[in-house]
């Protein structure tokens, strides 16, 4: 009889930033308060995102190469992302949450060997949420403390490993989340070479005077959480989201040659912001509105917006920390169930994306109120069919299938998060043609008619 498909942790590890590197002027910081950008996730569950790597390793050259070479480049990497070493408190006399490093802090790095299937997990086909679960690490949270960052490696023996990262919201963005893995890759390939650098595009930035908040958004979204179960609730345990029963994860890619017979099947319209990322989000909203036959009257779009460059001054690319807000919008569903419905998604995604023009933080103050709406929203439809409201994580601009450690490209990189926040991940495609890889989960009736839907309008384009 084989034996039952299983992930066995073999070591679990405390990483500390390494003390062997002179300090650089910009040391990173021991102390760093949260800022209102940060604050507005606090209760938000931890981003996690599992990166699968081919190689014909086996376990001697797992555990005497792979291993070391990743524990080593990791402390050095920590030595410039201390705060990611540290933990989140909320001091009694602090009005805000503050992340705090003190020596000796560390990552929780688990070292784990699994028999499931490499290529399954890492494939295309529809895998059950769950599976991927005993791959990532849990952030230890309590009401006092919450870790920043927790990582595990697993390896597939003769088949492969997967780097699994799970991320407090409220301390990294996706932005600073994936500078940090390029830190640790790009540490990772120059071992030996002496140059513990990360040159100026990957060394975290982390003036927080930079932020400024004329809006008062800092001590909104502190008394939201402050008062959202009870007066002074300084706890920091964020919110478990339960998962809908029978969910599978699918993958479905738009190559940049859809991408560009998409954008001529436009008018021409000079309103419309056409972007790879506003067709690829108006696409997957017209295919699940229609695969999932929403009834609703109107359906809601959301996404997130990077603000480093759109704020007055700009802030730093490499400024460490949340630099999101987000932007949406609302919709009659049967204006996406038309002739026209790609174009009709893409004029309301235009009309939000100009909208920044404005003033990237215009209305932030509701922010806070329509997250926790949001929340209420997900715990009464937990079991029934998902609504036709889409919100969109990540972004193609990650590049996250670069992250190579020096064992070759991610075959499959997954933010596996979205199982519980419901979000459609974005990100680039695995395929390094130029196009964009859509994550989402669902049921698995309705992945196969979504499916059936994203292939039909593909098909239909590609015999233009
Ligand atoms: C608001 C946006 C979504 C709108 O995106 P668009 O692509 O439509 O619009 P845009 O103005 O940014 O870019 C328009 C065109 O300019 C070019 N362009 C502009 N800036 C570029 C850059 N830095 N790199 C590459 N291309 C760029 C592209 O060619 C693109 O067209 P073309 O693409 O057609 O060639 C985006 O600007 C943005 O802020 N993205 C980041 C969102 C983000 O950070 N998400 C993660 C949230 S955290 C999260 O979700 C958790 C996690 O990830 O961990």
């Amino acid at each position: 009889m084989e034996p039952p498909r299983s992930v066995n942790v073999v070591d679990v590890c405390h990483v500390v930033p390494s003390t062997d590197l002179p300090d650089s002027a910009a040391a990173a910081p021991k102390s760093l308060p949260l800022t209102f950008f940060d604050i507005l996730w606090l209760r938000l569950p931890p981003v996690q995102r599992l990166f699968f790597y081919e190689t014909s390793s086996s376990k001697s050259s797992f555990y005497n190469s792979i291993i070391p070479k990743l524990k080593h480049s990791l402390s050095l990497t920590l030595h410039h992302y201390l705060p990611l070493a540290g933990n989140l408190t909320w001091p009694k006399d602090c009005p805000k949450p503050v992340i705090r490093y003190v020596d000796g802090d560390g990552v929780s790095l688990t070292i784990a060997e699994s028999n499931m299937d490499f290529y399954h997990l890492s494939g295309d086909d529809f895998r059950e949420v769950k599976e991927c679960h005993p791959l990532l690490p849990e952030l230890t949270v309590s009401q006092e403390r919450a870790q920043v960052i927790a990582l595990q490696v697993t390896l597939f023996p003769n088949d492969g490993f997967s780097v699994g990262i799970t991320a407090h919201h409220a301390v990294l963005d996706g932005k600073t989340s994936m500078s940090f893995m390029k830190s640790w890759c790009r540490l990772c390939k120059q071992l030996g070479g002496g140059d513990s650098t990360l040159g100026p595009g990957l060394t975290p930035f982390y003036d927080r005077d930079v932020v400024k908040d004329p809006a008062g958004l800092e001590a909104i979204y502190a008394n939201e959480w402050l008062n959202e179960k009870g007066p002074n609730n300084r706890s920091l345990m964020i919110w478990e989201l339960n998962l809908r029963p029978g969910l599978v994860r699918g993958t479905f890619e738009l190559t940049r040659e859809d991408a560009e017979k998409l954008k001529k099947t436009l008018l021409q319209d000079s309103l419309l912001h056409v972007s790879t990322f506003s067709l690829t989000c108006s696409y997957t909203w017209v295919c699940l509105v229609k695969a999932l036959r929403i009834r609703e009257k109107k359906t809601h779009l959301g996404f997130n917006v990077d603000c480093r460059s759109r704020l007055k001054p700009a802030l730093p690319e490499n400024y460490f920390g949340n630099c999101i807000t987000g932007r949406g919008a609302f919709v009659e569903t049967e204006g996406l169930l038309g002739e026209e419905g790609l174009s009709f998604g893409i004029k309301a995604i235009s009309k939000a994306i100009k909208s920044l023009d404005d003033g990237v933080l215009n209305r932030a103050e509701i922010l806070a109120s329509i997250i926790i709406g949001a929340k209420a929203k997900t715990e009464v439809t937990e079991t029934e069919t998902r609504s036709g409201s889409v919100s969109f994580a990540g972004s193609p601009r990650f590049e996250v299938y670069g992250i190579d450690f020096g064992w070759g490209r991610p075959r499959k990189v997954e933010m596996t998060s979205v199982d519980r926040t419901g979000a459609i991940c974005i990100s680039d495609s695995r395929n390094g043609n130029g196009g964009v890889e859509i994550g989402l989960v669902l049921k698995l009736h309705e992945m196969e008619a979504f499916a059936s839907e994203f292939s039909k309008g593909l098909a239909k384009l590609r015999s233009i």
